[in-house]
């Protein structure tokens, strides 16, 4: 009987992107082999790159060919060769925006969790690390980011250059569905996990805010009673986040809160580059890590490919149902890391100088120790 197979649209992107995807796919086809299931991974250009060879940073037949596939494996996109003054240049986070909004991806879980063994990469003192486990269940597909905005010149924008200058807005809207689906998928979760719920905004201020906060009550009085539901402010968060980080279990919030907290959350574990995320809507699911395309190591074969592993991980068992498969990726990588093993980014004094891997070299190291 032929084997089963699942179409993966993969995209490699731009800066680390290539060299990390390089990786996952090396341990997804790993995994392939030994559950005895075929995947096929056909590239296509987004962000710069598509860009580059199309004008277009998200083209048609990208989002023909992610819709057509069983799951989107993406790494990152962007770097400074399109950072363009020209407000009207292509820029190739657009392609990132639109293939989530194009996917209907309303759902991005980003997982944080401190690897015992990495305590020592962390900032913060094991102490306050010790335990940490929470997931930010971040709105996706609304908010700031895909609010009516505009830049235009008047009287009243003039800065000390005089004359007329400029003025930019970006505006920031939630409607009730938008809410309600998110807050669902945030009490989903926590039944799964440790039952309670951290819904964050900033209803002092904001009237998208007070909207967040009224519906996320309504969703929990009706459907999810037992779980327990805190709201904080958005600024108290940012701090709490370092003050007690291991008292977080699900946190809820909207697209750009979702956005700043989450890299700050993956900072608790010491890097960006181990923080994996899951873009779920009611489609196709895309996989990407939560960190971007790292200019600054770029091309240098240094980067840590973990959070795209890890990436792999979460498809396999979001998209595919392929838990125990999943458990293989994520075992393997604790144990790689309990081992000693490293890549630059999150390597200490006391890792000795063997220990220290490049990107391809830890792809391989997750593959001798999978399951
Ligand atoms: N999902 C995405 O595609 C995504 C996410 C964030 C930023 N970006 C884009 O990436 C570009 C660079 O942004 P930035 O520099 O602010 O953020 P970044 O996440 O690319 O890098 C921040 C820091 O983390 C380090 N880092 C990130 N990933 C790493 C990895 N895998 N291994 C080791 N170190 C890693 C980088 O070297 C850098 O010092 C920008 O164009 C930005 O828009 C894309
Ligand atoms: C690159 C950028 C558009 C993106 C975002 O802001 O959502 C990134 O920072 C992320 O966290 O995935
Ligand atoms: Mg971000």
């Amino acid at each position: 009987m032929a084997s089963k197979t699942y179409r993966i649209c993969t995209l490699p992107g731009d800066g680390i992107g290539p060299e990390i995807i390089a990786e996952g796919k090396k341990v997804l086809q790993a995994v392939g082999k030994r559950a005895g299931v075929t995947f096929t991974c056909t590239d296509a250009l987004i962000g710069g790159a598509a860009i580059d060879a199309t004008g277009s940073p998200l083209p048609d037949a990208t989002l023909e060919a992610a819709r057509a596939s069983d799951a989107v494996l993406l790494s990152s996109v962007g770097g400074p060769k399109w950072d363009s003054t020209d407000p009207n240049a292509p820029r190739p986070e657009q392609g990132l925006l639109g293939i989530r909004k194009g996917l209907g991806l309303y759902t991005n879980l980003r997982p944080v969790k401190i690897y015992d063994a990495l305590a020592g990469a962390s900032t913060l003192r094991p102490e306050v690390i010790k335990g940490v486990d929470l997931v930010i269940v971040r709105e996706l597909t609304g908010g700031l980011y895909f609010g009516k905005r505009e830049r235009f010149y008047d009287e009243e924008g003039a800065g000390s250059n005089g004359g007329r200058g400029q003025r930019a807005y970006d505006t920031c809207e939630y409607r009730e569905y938008e809410v309600e689906r998110i807050a669902r998928k945030a009490f989903q979760a926590a039944r799964k996990r440790r039952n309670k719920v951290t819904s964050v905004d900033k209803r002092n201020v904001l009237e998208t805010s007070r909207l967040w906060r009224e519906v996320v009550h309504r969703v929990h009085d009706e459907e999810f009673p037992e779980i327990e539901l805190e709201d904080l402010l958005v600024d108290n968060t940012a701090m709490q986040l370092i003050n007690r980080p291991a008292d977080f279990d699900v946190v809820v919030t909207e697209n750009m809160f979702g956005d700043i907290l989450s890299d700050e959350a993956a900072q608790i574990t010491g890097s960006l580059g181990m923080l994996a995320s899951a873009s779920l809507g009611d489609g196709v699911s895309l996989f990407e890590p939560s960190a971007g395309s790292a200019p600054d190591i770029a091309g240098q074969g240094i980067a840590n490919p973990l959070a795209q592993i890890l990436s792999v991980a979460m498809m396999l068992t979001y998209a595919f149902g392929m838990d125990e498969q999943a458990a293989w990726v994520q075992d393997g990588v604790e144990r790689v890391l309990d081992d000693g093993w490293r890549t630059r980014d999150i390597a200490d004094g006391s890792t000795p100088a063997d220990h220290v891997l490049g990107t391809s070299a830890m792809g391989d190291k997750v593959v001798e120790y999978l399951g």
